[in-house]
């Protein structure tokens, strides 16, 4: 579609939308960003229940950090309104990020701190006395198996590690609206399980947890909900159930967003050609 076609579908789109819902967890009217003159999210609009486990799915490029990053009030939209726990994120963005836990990515903490160090800054940061963020850091190490890395500086970190303590100073402050993208991405199964535990039981004492994430199989399984986001736009959401219509979550995904075509044959893709045959020449 040309942008002048992607933009009037996207004023159309505008003109209809109903007011926020003031009771959902987040409530999201037409947002809109776009990157030179290009939409990557496109009049997107989205409600998410308060107590559920939603997931965010959609093919590379889809628009989904995007919509994340504005939900959180880490990217200003071009147009459009998000609502959280009944509050406008953009007309006081401080108060907005109190009441959510955002997974920070590894390149936005201070790695020089050890694991302990980042999560009793993260909770004191939050307005916590020291003693009790001293207390729930312990207990975070614990729950994701850090507790002897915890005197250990987060740049020694593995990947998975580091995705772990990020995710624990998402928590810290127990926020009753947690929004992870790509949580459990090259967490081990162990840690992985753990996590999912915890998730689960913060969803059943009555906090929200949004993920993104491209595994079918685990949105499936772990979410109520789930939203499949394709150029910026939803094309369905609803309970798993509703959006899976009767088929596998995974049919169901490629059936909305397409895109599946029969391989191309890479023909040099065989060895040969290789540095060692032209080394042999
Ligand atoms: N800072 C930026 N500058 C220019 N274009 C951007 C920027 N950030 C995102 N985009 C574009 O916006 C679109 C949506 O990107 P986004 O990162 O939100 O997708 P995504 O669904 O999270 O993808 P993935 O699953 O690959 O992480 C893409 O076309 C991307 O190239």
């Amino acid at each position: 579609m040309s942008v002048e076609a992607q933009t009037t579908s996207m004023t159309a789109q505008t003109a209809m939308v109903p007011p926020p819902d003031t009771q959902a967890a987040v409530s999201i009217r037409a947002l809109v960003k776009c990157y030179q003159g290009r939409p990557a999210v496109n009049a997107l609009s989205l409600d998410i229940p308060r107590g559920s486990f939603y997931g965010i799915v959609g093919p590379n490029g889809a628009g989904k950090t995007t919509t994340l990053n504005m939900m959180t009030g880490l990217l200003v939209p071009d147009s459009g309104n998000v609502m959280i726990l009944g509050r406008d994120v953009w007309s006081d963005v401080d108060t907005a990020k109190r009441i959510i836990g955002v997974m920070p990515q590894g390149d936005q903490i201070f790695d020089r701190l050890t694991g302990l160090q980042l999560l009793v800054y993260s909770g004191m940061l939050r307005r916590m006395p020291r003693s009790e963020a001293l207390g729930r850091a312990s207990d975070l190490l614990e729950a994701f198996d850090l507790t002897d890395a915890g005197g250990k500086r987060v740049c020694d970190y593995s990947s998975g590690m580091t995705k772990k303590i990020c995710l624990a100073t998402a928590m810290i402050h127990s926020p009753r609206l947690l929004v992870l993208d790509e949580p459990f991405e090259s967490v081990d199964p162990v840690s992985s399980a753990n996590l999912k535990d915890i998730l689960a039981e913060y969803v059943d004492t009555g906090g929200t947890v949004v993920i993104s994430s491209h595994v079918m199989a685990l949105v499936e399984r772990m979410c109520t909900h789930v939203a499949i986001i394709d150029h910026g736009l939803v094309r369905a959401d609803g309970t798993v159930a509703q959006v899976a219509a009767g088929e596998d979550l995974e049919d169901r995904f490629l059936e909305l967003v397409g895109g599946r075509h029969q391989a191309k044959r890479i023909a040099w893709l065989n060895g040969s050609g290789s540095e060692e045959d032209r080394e042999a020449e």
